[in-house]
């Protein structure tokens, strides 16, 4: 969808913004630019609608050299956000998010209501923001105007330069899932600048980890966390990318562990299997209810039912390694139940810490080699881990 070929910036004054870059970018694919200051990240974002020309390569969109496209023409396919929205101030937020398509000859009152139901889906009420000015929202809600405003003439391409660079960090993670959210539905081809890398590997589906001006790694963010291509990007990505990485896996079937099952109308077992402590309950449609301990049932009668525990703590298979840590922390667990949503809440098995581990290396292994997580041998993860 966006390709870069050989393409160098080199300013005026001789500085070097960009040095022969070329990447591409899938239709409906985001990508991140993250970088150390200076480095070039918005001379490339600004190249592709032509706010910079390159001194050398080409820029090409859905296949069209974009040198040969009438710049206000390539701009309608180019939604831009960018960190000071820019929000025109003698205006409310309705006609803000309005005035692309009303400039695009779209009616007035069409354009309207399409503003409405944009401010809807970025989680701002029309009703209650729609008449308000920019000066009286906040930075947050500035933003997520300024990302309705971009997207409002439907453009197959978003830019967007540090958008939620200038909101405080709590505001800043929620922005960030709402935009993933958004982004499930509407599925732009987006190129992403920011420093920041955490920002980078939650957001990206690649990353491109820019040194001076050119590319040092363009990969996912597992990838880049788990087998950086060199010092720079290790230095850059931190000591802690172990933990970054738990928040870019996602747990898998084959990391679950096995516990022993009930049933909630079976008698209650005097003692489960391999002397298992408890066991997960489940109703008659093999959905997770809860959970019993063998103490409990040993001293009950009857029924599971008498005696289960609802379950708590429990999360969708494909959820990330962070949030089961983060579970297992909040409700004081030694294990979660792992559930597929996709089949009305099927119990697939539970992870445990160790085998919470044992995902992180074998993920960690994988990306190394460019295989599957359930082809890595753990004798082989031992040894590449050293333990
Ligand atoms: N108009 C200009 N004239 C000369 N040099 C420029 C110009 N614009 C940018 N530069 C230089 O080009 C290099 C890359 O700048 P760019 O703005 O692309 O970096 P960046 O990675 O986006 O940085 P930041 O994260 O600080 O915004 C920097 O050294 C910058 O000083």
């Amino acid at each position: 969808m966006i390709r870069f070929e050989n393409v160098t910036k080199r300013y005026a004054d001789g500085t070097t913004a960009v040095d022969d870059l070329s990447f591409e970018v899938g239709e409906g694919e985001l990508v991140t630019l993250v970088g150390p200051s200076g480095c070039g990240k918005t001379t490339t974002m600004k190249m592709v609608n032509r706010l910079i020309e390159p001194t050398s390569g080409r820029i090409f969109l859905d296949g069209d050299d974009i040198s040969g496209i009438d710049p206000v023409q390539l701009r309608r396919r180019i939604g831009y956000v960018i960190q000071q929205v820019g929000l025109f101030p003698h205006k409310t937020v309705l006609d803000n998010t309005a005035t692309v398509p009303h400039l695009l000859g779209v009616r007035r009152a069409k354009a309207r209501e399409r503003a409405a139901e944009l401010l809807d889906l970025v989680g701002l009420d029309p009703a209650t923001f729609g008449d308000r000015y920019p000066e009286q929202l906040s930075g947050g809600q500035r933003q997520r105007v300024g990302v309705a405003r971009a997207l409002a003439a439907d453009p197959p391409v978003l830019l967007m330069d540090e958008p939620f660079g200038a909101v405080d960090p709590v505001v800043r993670e929620h922005l960030q899932n709402e935009f993933l959210r958004l982004q499930q539905a509407v599925r732009k081809t987006v190129l992403f600048v920011t420093h920041d890398i955490e920002e980078a590997v939650r957001l990206g589906d690649r990353i491109a980890v820019y040194g001076e001006g050119r590319i040092e790694q363009f990969d996912t963010p597992s990838t880049v966390l788990g087998a950086p291509a060199t010092e720079y990007v290790a230095d850059f990505v931190g000591a802690d990318r172990g933990l970054k990485r738990l928040s870019v896996t996602p747990i898998e079937e084959g990391d679950l562990e096995q516990p022993p099952v009930v049933h909630l109308d079976d008698p209650l077992p005097k003692e489960f299997d391999a002397d298992a402590r408890w066991a997960v309950v489940l109703d008659g449609e093999n959905n997770l209810h809860g959970w019993l301990s063998a103490e409990h049932a040993r001293v009950g009668t009857g029924t599971v039912r008498e005696q289960a525990r609802r379950m708590e703590a429990w999360l969708p298979v494909g959820a990330s390694l962070k949030q089961a840590f983060s579970t297992m922390l909040q409700h004081d667990a030694g294990w979660i139940a792992v559930i597929d949503e996709k089949s009305e809440g099927r119990f697939l098995g539970v992870l445990t810490p160790a085998r919470l581990h044992e995902a992180l290396r074998r993920s960690t292994a994988a990306d190394a080699r460019a295989i599957a997580r359930e082809d890595v041998e753990l004798e082989t993860v031992a040894s590449v881990t050293g333990t």
